[in-house]
């Protein structure tokens, strides 16, 4: 099944110019995604239509946002989201998915072998207790844990100048209040994810 009209427009929308291989890369993690998604347990969208806009489109809308850096780090990772679009969309970028379920990043490596895609690492580890040898530039997480979580569980990762970059929907106002004294907000973006008519909020942190 091949879903690249509606990634077309969809990345036309977000303004991302990716060439004809990474759409193929993007079409076939999807591809990837569906056909293990019952094995794995990786997502509760079980309609490949509707994952090009909930998980393609969604991470993707990250990426213009990714300014600056050069190692990203998705916490909580999943089946991959945000970090395998953006890492396909970002190949200049080094990208490690972690996650603490095994069963998730059995399928995050195999999807990376079947992908090819270099720049892309997967660790099973919770993030508390991961200790990688360079700290990360970028740190984002998806549907991970409130935010004065995300932070307080990532601290020791983020290389210094570093940014959170949490992928929310609603504006956050309450977990933003609920966040401790060692970060704070630069931005609250809102984001415009094509396809989704769910609010969508970048929200961007750094440590004081
Ligand atoms: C709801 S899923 C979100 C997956 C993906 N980011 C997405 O948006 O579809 C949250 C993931 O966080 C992982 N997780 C939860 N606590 C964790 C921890 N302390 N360290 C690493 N991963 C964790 C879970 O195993 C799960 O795969």
């Amino acid at each position: 099944m091949t879903h690249t009209a509606e990634l077309k427009n969809g990345l036309d929308q977000l303004a991302l110019g990716l060439n004809e291989q990474q759409l193929a890369l993007l079409d076939g993690y999807l591809t990837l995604l569906a056909k293990w998604n019952h094995t794995y347990n990786l997502t509760a969208v079980r309609e490949e239509q509707r994952m090009v806009s909930y998980h393609l489109l969604d991470s993707l809308s990250l990426v213009p946002h990714l300014n600056g850096g050069t190692r990203l780090l998705d916490v909580g990772s999943g089946g991959g989201m945000p970090g395998i679009p953006a890492a396909i969309a970002r190949p200049d970028l080094q990208v490690v998915l972690l996650d603490s379920n095994h069963k998730k990043t059995t399928f995050l490596r195999q999807a990376v072998i079947e992908l090819g895609l270099p720049n892309v690492e997967v660790i099973t580890s919770r993030v508390e207790a991961y200790q990688p040898e360079q700290k990360f530039d970028r740190i984002t997480s998806r549907a991970f844990a409130e935010l004065a979580e995300f932070v307080k569980l990532t601290p020791h990762l983020l290389a210094e100048g570093g940014q959170y970059l949490a992928m929310k929907g609603v504006y956050p106002y309450e977990e933003i209040s609920l966040l401790p004294e060692t970060v704070a907000v630069a931005e609250v973006l809102p984001v415009s994810v094509p396809g989704l008519d769910a609010e969508r909020h970048l929200v961007r942190m750094v440590a004081k």
